[in-house]
């Protein structure tokens, strides 16, 4: 095990029936590390996100967690019935949380604080994707694995998740993001690039994050 390691992926091969998508996927990442993971549509990002949490099972390989970790999923997974306040009390309880300060914070960040009385089923895309991100950071995990986390957001608020991802990072999260964005991959330490079932990691020229982007604290 490296240094410092939160999650690592070794040989992992995934099918779906004929269809081979991972073919020796390997993947490791460190404390205070921000991955980026990138590739075609159809490529096996969300099949590899969803084996690297435990969602889905490889068909062989090796998965290892070394903390806790927190999940965004590429679909919301909420509940139209409930609004945005009930959803942060309903996972308090999930994670055993004394306090929602934190949770209240990141809803201030990402700036839908006026939508706290709103049920889920009445948010807008990018509203309901930052609900979604909320529930995944809330608990504040060492590890956090995010799959096209600010889909729908708009350019401020996708500023300021990169501002809070560097963040993150600086407190020695480990945080993977999946990322269709090309003027993205400079604020990620490492990118890999998923082709052909494999990960071909790709040096960043330089992480950017959190240094000048100019979204408020
Ligand atoms: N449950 C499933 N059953 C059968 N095939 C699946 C299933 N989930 C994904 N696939 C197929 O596996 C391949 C990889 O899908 P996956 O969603 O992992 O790719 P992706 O790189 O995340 O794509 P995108 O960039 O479009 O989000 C695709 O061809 C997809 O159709």
């Amino acid at each position: 095990m490296a240094r410092d390691e939160r999650l690592c992926l070794q040989a992992v091969w995934k099918a779906y029936g004929a269809r081979a998508v991972l073919r020796g996927a390997d993947l490791s990442v460190s404390a205070g590390m921000l991955a980026g993971v990138v590739g075609e549509n159809g490529s096996g990002k969300s099949t590899l996100l969803r084996i690297a949490v435990g969602q889905l099972r490889p068909d062989s390989g090796t998965v290892r967690r070394f903390s806790a970790l927190g999940y965004c999923p590429q679909q919301a997974v909420v509940n139209d019935t409930l609004t945005v306040a009930q959803h942060l009390r309903l996972f308090q309880v999930a994670y055993r949380l004394p306090r929602l300060d934190h949770a209240w914070e990141l809803v201030d960040l990402l700036g839908f604080g006026a939508d706290r009385g709103t049920r889920a089923g009445e948010l807008s895309g990018g509203t309901r994707q930052k609900l979604n991100l909320t529930l995944a950071l809330m608990h504040d995990p060492p590890l956090l694995v995010l799959d096209e986390p600010y889909q729908g957001f708009d350019w401020d608020t996708h500023q300021r998740f990169w501002h809070l991802a560097g963040r993150l990072r600086a407190r020695g999260r480990s945080v993977v993001v999946v990322s269709h964005l090309l003027h993205d991959l400079r604020h990620f330490d490492t990118v890999h690039h998923l082709r052909d079932g494999r990960l071909h990691e790709e040096h960043a020229e330089h992480g950017e994050t959190g240094h000048g982007e100019g979204a408020p604290e």
